[in-house]
C-alpha cells in the first residue's frame, strides 16, 4: 500500500500543465499534505522544481516518480485556495502553479534576512556625539558598505537586536531596517544603485558621466538612474563589474503601520439615505438567498460611499466574520486607507506591491492567522487568505486596474465573485460611474442596486462647463489653457482656492516630426512615436523605455527641420507657471512620481495648502478628497474619447465625471471647466451634465448594435514573434484550426470571429503583435474548446518562435 499524491508543478507550460502524480516515500507520509510545497523531480533529467500538492489518495502506482523533500510545516493554501487555481486554470488559461503563486505572498519565495543600514540621510559622523558601543555600530555599517546581516553584527560586535544602543539608534532614525532578500530568483521590487566613492579606476566616457550622476544623488533605483540619464541597463552592469558602482536591494517602503492616523473614536454617523443604504445592505446581507449575493453602490462623487461600507464591515465583523476591500491603486487612496486604520486599527492588514517582502509575509501571516480580518489592497488583495470571509468590496469597480494584463490574466471582479459564492459571502461593487457590464447587471436583476444621489451634507455638485477650443484664438494643441479655463484658474487663485488641472499626457512634448519629410520620429522597437521630456532633455518610448538624446537632425532624412508639436504634463505645468506666476504648482504624473514616498508627499502637501494648483495625467483624477479644491479643468477632453477602443467613450465618460467629482467636496461649491474640440460629442455633454444613467443607456445601446460586452463575451487571441509574416501566418492558422472545431465537433457554439489583424500597436519592444477577437458565450464548452486549440497550437513546430496567449473580456483591444 502507497500513497500517491496530484502535484502542480512549478514552471510548466499551459499546453502541457496538469496535476502530476508522485509517489510519497512513506518518511513524508505524515507531512505530505494538501496545500503544503514540495520538492519533486520533473521531466526528462529529473530536475528539482517545486510543487504545490493539490490531493492524496492511496492507490497503487508504480514506474512513478517520488517526492523528494516538503518544504512548508504548515500548509500554505486551504481547500479553498486550491479549488480556485482550478477555477483559474479553466477561465484564464494559466498553469495551476501560476496561479498558486499569486494566492502565497512572493516573501515564502526567499528566505529572508534580517539586514541593517546607515540611514540614506545620516551624516553625522562625529564621534563626540555618540557612546562608544553606538559609534562601533555606526563604524560597522559604514565600512561595510551594504546592508548587513544582523548575524554579521552579532559576530563583529557581540550585540543582539534587543541591545538598548542598538535600538535608540534606529529609533533616532540612524540605522535602519531592510529586508534583504536572499533571493535566487529575480523579483519585482526596484533594484537601486549607488556609487563606491573615490573610485578611480578607467571608465568609458559614458560610464563616466552615470558614476558623476550617482555620486551626485547617492542611491537611486536603477530605473530612475537609466530615466535620467539615457544609460542602459548595461552601463549600470558595467559600473558594477568595475567596481564604481553597486547594486543592492533597499527596500525600505513604508511599513503598513506607518499610516496609521491617531485612533479615530468618533462614532461615524450616517446621513439618511446613507442609512438606507446601509439598511437595506444589511438585511441583504442577511437574508439574501445564494447564488445573488452580489449588489452595486452607486454614489456620486463625494456622497460617502466609504461611511456606509465603514458601517457595513462593522456588522460583518461583529458576525465573526471576515472582510476584503479593494482598491484601485492604493497609492492613490492614502485618504480611504487611513480610514479604514484609525477606524479598525490592528484589525487591518494591507496588500500591495509597495510593501516589502517582509512586510509583505507578516500582513498575509496575520490574515492567515486570522489576527487580521480585514484585508485592504489592490488586485491581488482578492487572494486574500481571509478567514471565514463574508465581505468583499470593491471600491470604484469600473476600474481597468481590476484586470490583469500579464498571465494570469485575471479579473479580481470575477475572483470576488467567485469566492463570495464559495463562502457564502457577500459581493458589494462601488462607484459613482459602474461599468456598463455592471450596470446591465443590476438593472436585469442579477444584483440588487442601490443608490446614494446626493453628496454628504451641504456639499452640492459642481457646475460644469464645456469650452469649445475651435474658436480660440490660437487653435491646435500648442496652448494648453484657453480663455475660459485661464480666467478661471487667475479667479479661484486670486480668492485663495486649490484647482486640480487634468492633461492625460505625460512628456514634453508628446511628437517631434521632420518639416521636409515629414516623417514623426519613432521608437526603433516599437510602432510608436516617441515623446520629448524636459526633465532629461530626452525622447523617450513609453512602452519599452527606450530613450534617446534631443536630436536636431530628422533620423530618417537627415535634414535640421524637426518641428516640436503636441503637449504633455511637462509642457502644461510650464504654461499654468506663466499663466500664474505666483502660484504654486504640483506636477503629478510618474515621471514627477517615481521616488519612495514622493507621492505620498505630495499628496499632503497639497492638503496642507502648500500648493495652488496640481497638474497632472489621471493620477489627478480619482479618489482625492481636498477641501478646498474648487475648480478643476480638463486641457484636452478628447484624448481618450478618440482611441479606437469600444471602450473609449466610457473610460472618457468614466475620467471626466470622476475628476470633476474633485471640486467642491466640502462647503464651498465647486466648478468644472471642459475644453474640447469636439463640444457636440454626446458623451462630453452627458459627462458635463453629471448624468451617468443617461450615459449608461446610451453606451449599452451602442455596445447592444455593436454587439460587444455585456451582450457578448470577447476572448482576444495574441500573437507575439520576432518575425512579422511568420506571426501573421500563426494567426491565420488559429484561425483556420479554431474554424475547423466551430464547424465539426463544436458546432452549434454561438460565436463570431474577426479576421486576424495587426495590434493596435503593431511592433512592441521589436516584437510583432497580431490579435484575433472572437466574440462568444464564454462558457465550459467554449473554454474546453479554446484550451485545445491553445494545447494544439504549441505542438506546431512551425510557429515554435510565436508565442500564443488568451485574454478574457481584456480591458482593451491589443
Ligand atoms: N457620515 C459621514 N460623516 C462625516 N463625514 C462624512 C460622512 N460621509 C461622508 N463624509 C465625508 O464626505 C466626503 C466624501 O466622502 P467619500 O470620499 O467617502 O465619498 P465617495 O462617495 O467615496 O466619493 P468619490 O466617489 O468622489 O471618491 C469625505 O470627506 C468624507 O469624510
Ligand atoms: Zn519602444
Amino acid at each position: 500500500m502507497s500513497t500517491l499524491a496530484r502535484i502542480a508543478v512549478e514552471n510548466t507550460v499551459y499546453h502541457f500543465d496538469k496535476l502530476f502524480t508522485y509517489l510519497v516515500p512513506e518518511e513524508l507520509y505524515k507531512t505530505v499534505r494538501p496545500g503544503v510545497r514540495v520538492t519533486v523531480p520533473f521531466g526528462a533529467g529529473s530536475r528539482e522544481r517545486v510543487g504545490m500538492v493539490f490531493d492524496l489518495d492511496g492507490q497503487e502506482g508504480e514506474g512513478i516518480k517520488t517526492v523528494l523533500s516538503v518544504l512548508d510545516r504548515e500548509p500554505v493554501l486551504d481547500r479553498e485556495g486550491l479549488g480556485l487555481a482550478l477555477w483559474m486554470k479553466n477561465r484564464y488559461y494559466c498553469t495551476l502553479f501560476e496561479a498558486v503563486k499569486l494566492m502565497i505572498p512572493a516573501g515564502l519565495h526567499f528566505r529572508l534576512k534580517d539586514s541593517y543600514v546607515l540611514s540614506a540621510g545620516f551624516t553625522d559622523f562625529d564621534r563626540e556625539n555618540y557612546d562608544g558601543l553606538s559609534w562601533q555600530i555606526i563604524m560597522a555599517l559604514r565600512s561595510h558598505g551594504r546592508a548587513m546581516p544582523m548575524e554579521k553584527l552579532s559576530a563583529a560586535l557581540g550585540i543582539t537586536r534587543d541591545c538598548p544602543e542598538f535600538k535608540a539608534l534606529q529609533a533616532g532614525g540612524v540605522v535602519c531596517r531592510v529586508n534583504l532578500a536572499m533571493n535566487r530568483v529575480k523579483d519585482a521590487v526596484s533594484k537601486m544603485v549607488r556609487p563606491i566613492p573615490g573610485f578611480d579606476g578607467r571608465l568609458t566616457p559614458r560610464q563616466r558621466e552615470v558614476y558623476g550622476v550617482l555620486c551626485d544623488v547617492g542611491e537611486v533605483s536603477e530605473k530612475e538612474l537609466c530615466y535620467f540619464t539615457g544609460a542602459s541597463p548595461a552601463v549600470v552592469k558595467a559600473l558594477c563589474e568595475k567596481g564604481a558602482a553597486e547594486v543592492f536591494q533597499y527596500e525600505i517602503y513604508r511599513r503598513p503601520e506607518a499610516l496609521a492616523a491617531e485612533e479615530d473614536n468618533d462614532d461615524l454617523i450616517l446621513s439618511e439615505s446613507q442609512q438606507k443604504a446601509l439598511e437595506e445592505l444589511t438585511e441583504e446581507y442577511e437574508n439574501a438567498r445564494e447564488g445573488s449575493r452580489c449588489a452595486l453602490l452607486y454614489g456620486v462623487t463625494g456622497s460617502g460611499k466609504t461611511s456606509v461600507y465603514l458601517k457595513l464591515i462593522d456588522h460583518v465583523l461583529a458576525k465573526g466574520r471576515g472582510v476584503i476591500v479593494m482598491v484601485p491603486e492604493i497609492s492613490l487612496t492614502p485618504q480611504t486607507l487611513r480610514r479604514f486604520q484609525s477606524r479598525f486599527g490592528d484589525q487591518v492588514a494591507v496588500f500591495h506591491s509597495g510593501l516589502s517582502l517582509g512586510e509583505r509575509m507578516d500582513e498575509w501571516r496575520r490574515v492567515r492567522q486570522g489576527r487580521a480580518r480585514i484585508a485592504v489592497g489592490t488586485r491581488s488583495a482578492v487572494f486574500a487568505p481571509v478567514q471565514k470571509l463574508g465581505l468583499i468590496v470593491i471600491d470604484e469597480e469600473q476600474e481597468h486596474t481590476y484586470k490583469s494584463e500579464a498571465s494570469p490574466r485575471y479579473d479580481a471582479r470575477e475572483v470576488a465573485r467567485y469566492r463570495c459564492a464559495r463562502s457564502d459571502a457577500f459581493c458589494l461593487l462601488s462607484s459613482a460611474t459602474p461599468s456598463v457590464e455592471t450596470f446591465h447587471m443590476a438593472r436585469e436583476g442579477r444584483f440588487r442596486f442601490h443608490k446614494l444621489e446626493d453628496r454628504f451634507g451641504r456639499a452640492v455638485m459642481p457646475e460644469v462647463q464645456l469650452v469649445d477650443m475651435n474658436w480660440e484664438d490660437h487653435p491646435g494643441s500648442e496652448h494648453a489653457v484657453g480663455m475660459a479655463l485661464g480666467e478661471a484658474l487667475i479667479e479661484n487663485f486670486r480668492r485663495g482656492k486649490q484647482s486640480i488641472v487634468l492633461l492625460n499626457r505625460r512628456g514634453y512634448h508628446t511628437f517631434a516630426s521632420c518639416r521636409s519629410c515629414r516623417e514623426v520620429v519613432s521608437c526603433p522597437n516599437c510602432s510608436i512615436s516617441l515623446t520629448y521630456h524636459t526633465a532629461n532633455r530626452r525622447f523617450m518610448c513609453h512602452y519599452c523605455g527606450y530613450s534617446a538624446p534631443l536630436m536636431k537632425k530628422c533620423p530618417s532624412c537627415g535634414s535640421e527641420g524637426l518641428a516640436f508639436r503636441g503637449l504633455g504634463t511637462q509642457k502644461a505645468e510650464e504654461q499654468l507657471r506663466e499663466l500664474l506666476p505666483k502660484a504654486r504648482i504640483l506636477r503629478m504624473d510618474t515621471d514627477s512620481m517615481s521616488g519612495r514616498y514622493s507621492l505620498e508627499r505630495s499628496l499632503h502637501e497639497f492638503a496642507r495648502g502648500e500648493y495652488d494648483v496640481m497638474v497632472g495625467t489621471q493620477m489627478v483624477a480619482k479618489g482625492l478628497d481636498f477641501e478646498n479644491v474648487t475648480l478643476v479643468g480638463v486641457i484636452s477632453a478628447d484624448q481618450t474619447l478618440y482611441s479606437d477602443d469600444f471602450r473609449s467613450g466610457e473610460r472618457t465618460f468614466d475620467l471626466l465625471t470622476q475628476v470633476v467629482g474633485r471640486a467642491g467636496r466640502g462647503r464651498l461649491p465647486g466648478r468644472a471647466v471642459i475644453q474640447t474640440f469636439a463640444p457636440e460629442n454626446p458623451v462630453l455633454g452627458l459627462a458635463a451634465k453629471q448624468d451617468y444613467f443617461g450615459f449608461a443607456e446610451r453606451e449599452l445601446a451602442y455596445r447592444k448594435a455593436m454587439l460587444y460586452p455585456p451582450f457578448v463575451d470577447l476572448l482576444v487571441i495574441g500573437f507575439v514573434g520576432g518575425d512579422e509574416k511568420l506571426t501573421r501566418r500563426s494567426a491565420e492558422r488559429f484561425l483556420q484550426e479554431l474554424e475547423g472545431l466551430a464547424r465539426g465537433e463544436y458546432a452549434g457554439l454561438p460565436l463570431r470571429v474577426l479576421r486576424p489583424s495587426p495590434a493596435a500597436i503593431a511592433r512592441v519592444s521589436g516584437k510583432y503583435r497580431y490579435k484575433l477577437i472572437i466574440k462568444c458565450q464564454n462558457g465550459p464548452r467554449f473554454r474546453e474548446m479554446i484550451a485545445r486549440l491553445l494545447t494544439a497550437f504549441a505542438g506546431l513546430r512551425e510557429f515554435r518562435q510565436v508565442t500564443v496567449y488568451a485574454d478574457p473580456n481584456p480591458n482593451r483591444i491589443i
